[in-house]
């Protein structure tokens, strides 16, 4: 199927259909993006009037975790790409549509499937592709998990095996915390698969998303295209600012690559792929992948020619795409810190007045305190300008009660 997608008129019998499973800040950009190519755009979400409802054809809200809801709305829908947007999706059921014909989940069902659950994806990582990764044991309870920590050490990073955005993740640093960090990951976890992975704690020098995309040329062929690495900032295990270009010695960059083009090659399909990596020196961890755009690369609205949001848009339907650099820059994200909904903005004029900026409000109906509710964005002739105003014009956005 080296063939690009036919593209038709949305709402209409020659329409090109697509389904976004999850419509949140990442997937309403994919949505405008696919809009801009007359795509017709269904939407899905676990609540209503998320990010991307807002600007597709056509909203649902459904469990999206429930295997019978979502095969009864793919099955109605009949779209011809099924695009999963988070990692809390039931994925045995879009193994089951694509294994039947009945569905082309991006960039493939088992990528989706395996990189839903942290054992997935790291047990092919380091135990089939013999990538380099932390050390790590999964426990499905708290004596298992006395046990894994015992082996690891400490510190260690202990994670629900279904969670994104540090979401029930601890970092910590002797035996006696192994309780708080065993409730605070079932508290966490976005499905509650009861077991966790424990990872030695890698004291890198920095992190990078190393966004790969795997895309067709102009003449079907398939090729494996390489952003430039984002560098990031977390805070408890959740991304704060990220910048591109991120400057990597020449070996640690090739090693990086040479990574995310194994797992990526491995994991197959169409698409933008975010490689999470752990630098020190010329030394490269794996982290994990996310088999579509990756939170940190919001950073490429400003920096790139195309953003990932774009470069998978593109991708998906077999159009080729162009990974270079426009400006140097960086993100930073602008957090709800109000517990309220329907919350209202001030300040965006004045962070706009700053040189190179740009702002994203999500839209989000509901705000909590380290929700990502927006982002500010901006260009600059090198990343520490770029991240210093993008800080600058997060904090001048406040949000306020309605
Ligand atoms: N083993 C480790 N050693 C050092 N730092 C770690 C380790 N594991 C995680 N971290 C830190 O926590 C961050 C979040 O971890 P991870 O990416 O596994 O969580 P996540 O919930 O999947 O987040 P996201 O969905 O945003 O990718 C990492 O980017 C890194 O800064
Ligand atoms: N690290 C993964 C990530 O950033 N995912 C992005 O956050 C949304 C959920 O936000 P919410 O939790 O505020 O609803 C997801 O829909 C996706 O866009
Ligand atoms: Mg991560």
């Amino acid at each position: 199927m080296n063939q690009p997608r036919r593209l038709g008129t949305p709402l209409s019998p020659s329409a090109l259909k697509v389904m976004l499973l999850g419509a949140g800040e990442l997937g309403k950009e994919v949505i405008i993006s696919l809009q801009r190519l007359g795509v017709e755009v269904i939407a899905v979400d676990r609540y209503a009037n998320a990010p991307g409802h807002q600007v597709a054809h056509r909203a649902h809200v459904i469990d999206m975790t429930d295997g019978a809801a979502l095969t009864a709305l793919i099955e109605r829908e009949q779209p011809h790409l099924v695009v999963p947007e988070i990692e809390a999706i039931a994925t045995p059921a879009l193994l089951a549509l694509e294994k039947a014909g009945k569905a082309t989940v991006i960039p493939t069902a088992r990528a989706a499937w395996l990189t839903m659950n942290r054992e997935g994806i790291r047990r092919l990582a380091a135990e089939e592709l013999g990538l380099p990764t932390s050390p790590y044991r999964f426990a499905a309870s708290l004596d298992e998990l006395r046990g894994a920590c015992a082996e690891i050490g400490f510190p260690c990073v202990i994670k629900p095996v279904m969670s994104s955005s540090g979401k029930g993740q601890s970092k910590i640093n002797g035996a006696d915390e192994i309780t708080a960090a065993w409730d605070y990951a079932a508290a966490g976890g976005r499905v509650d698969a009861g077991r966790v992975i424990v990872e030695g704690f890698i004291d890198f020098d920095y992190e990078i998303t190393q966004l790969t995309v795997r895309a067709l040329d102009g003449n079907g062929a398939p090729v494996t295209h390489f952003c430039e690495p984002i560098g990031h900032l977390q805070v408890h295990g959740d991304y704060v600012e990220s910048w591109q270009p991120h400057p990597m010695p020449p070996l640690a960059l090739q090693r990086a690559r040479e990574i995310a083009r194994t797992v990526t090659d491995n994991l197959g399909g169409l698409g933008v792929f975010g490689v999470e990596l752990f630098v020190k020196g010329d030394m490269v961890w794996f982290s994990e992948v996310s088999p579509r755009p990756h939170d940190t690369g919001m950073v490429t609205m400003a920096s790139q020619r195309q953003s990932e949001f774009e470069l998978h848009a593109k991708a998906i339907l077999g159009l080729p795409v162009d990974t270079s650099l426009a400006s140097p820059a960086a993100s930073t994200v602008i957090y709800g810190q109000l517990e309220q909904d329907a919350i209202a903005f001030e300040g965006v004029a004045a962070a706009l007045a700053l040189p190179g900026v740009d702002i994203r409000l999500f839209g989000k109906p509901q705000s909590f305190a380290r929700r990502r509710m927006g982002v500010a964005l901006a260009t600059a002739a090198d990343i520490d300008r770029a991240r210093a105003i993008a800080r600058q014009a997060a904090q001048a956005v406040k949000p306020v009660p309605a």
